[in-house]
């Protein structure tokens, strides 16, 4: 948070409209398919595991992308992703429910649910493998209680990746009960990305959490840096999606998985 507590205003635009949004309907069960094991899958073929982020724009963006995001999501996953990510926050990411139903149909990796949830209600909007919870935003006045809310996703059949930016974060998420920690290299407070976050946080992790770098990673050479300091997978939108152009969305997403195998002093 800034040091008077307040978020960026662009943040408290996008927690005042997720608090305004009700839940869906019928409780969601799901089977979900294995983050994990996908991730796993990704590193024995020599791939880095990435999950990529169908994100059609955010207040970050410098524009919008508006190619059919089922084809885009097919083109990460022709790219070596490991798995995917659709934004299903409709007024500040472009995203929708029925986008991310329609790339989970379309693909078969597992797909995330990207969206800020505060209360247990919001679980119950569309079927997703894996679930997004972020420790600043819960535990406070008019949210839920992070563990509980890490519970009832999980009694839903979701995992749960649970997003930290400090290493107090870190330990939050580890004490609610989280297997899956997403260290966010972007300080949701001024929108600001720093990718010497990512190492400083998720040393606080204990072994056997599985570490998720997220944010800010455009290159091969980030890529390494986050891998060289513990990421066991790496969560990118922006460099893929390409916001203000039009660029191969394969290649964006292949010059990134394949960053362990290609010559580093030939790749930035
Ligand atoms: O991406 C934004 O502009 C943003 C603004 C306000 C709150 C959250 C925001 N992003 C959420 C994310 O975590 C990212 O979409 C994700 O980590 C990918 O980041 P990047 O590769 O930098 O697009």
């Amino acid at each position: 948070m800034e040091s008077d507590g307040r978020m960026a205003p662009a943040v408290e635009s996008i927690l005042a409209a997720a608090r305004d949004r009700g839940g869906g309907g019928d409780r969601v069960a799901v089977e979900a398919r294995s983050l994990p094991a996908a991730f796993e899958r990704a590193e024995a073929d020599g791939r880095v595991p990435v999950v990529a982020e169908v994100k059609p724009t955010s207040p970050t963006a410098d524009g919008e992308r508006t190619d059919d995001p089922v084809e885009l999501a097919r083109q990460m996953v022709d790219g070596g992703a490991a798995a995917l990510s659709v934004l299903t926050e409709p007024d500040h990411f472009g995203g929708s429910a029925e986008t991310l139903e329609a790339v989970r149909e379309a693909v078969d990796v597992p797909v995330l649910r990207k969206d800020f949830i505060l209360h247990e209600a919001q679980l119950d909007v569309v079927e997703a493998d894996v679930i997004l919870l972020i420790v600043r935003f819960l535990d406070e006045e008019g949210t839920d209680d992070l563990a509980d809310l890490l519970a009832a996703a999980r009694e839903r059949g979701f995992q749960v990746l649970v997003e930290a930016h400090t290493a107090d974060e870190v330990e939050r998420a580890v004490d609610a009960g989280a297997d899956i920690v997403g260290v966010n290299n972007r300080d949701l407070a001024k929108l600001e990305v720093d990718l010497a976050t990512f190492p400083r946080a998720a040393a606080a992790a204990p072994e056997g959490v599985t570490l998720i770098a997220e944010s800010g990673i455009g290159s091969p050479d980030d890529v390494r840096r986050m891998r060289t300091a513990g990421a066991d997978a790496l969560l990118v939108g922006s460099a893929i999606m390409d916001h203000g152009g039009d660029s191969d969305v394969t290649e964006n997403t292949r010059r990134l998985t394949a960053a362990e195998t290609t010559d580093a002093d030939t790749q930035t």
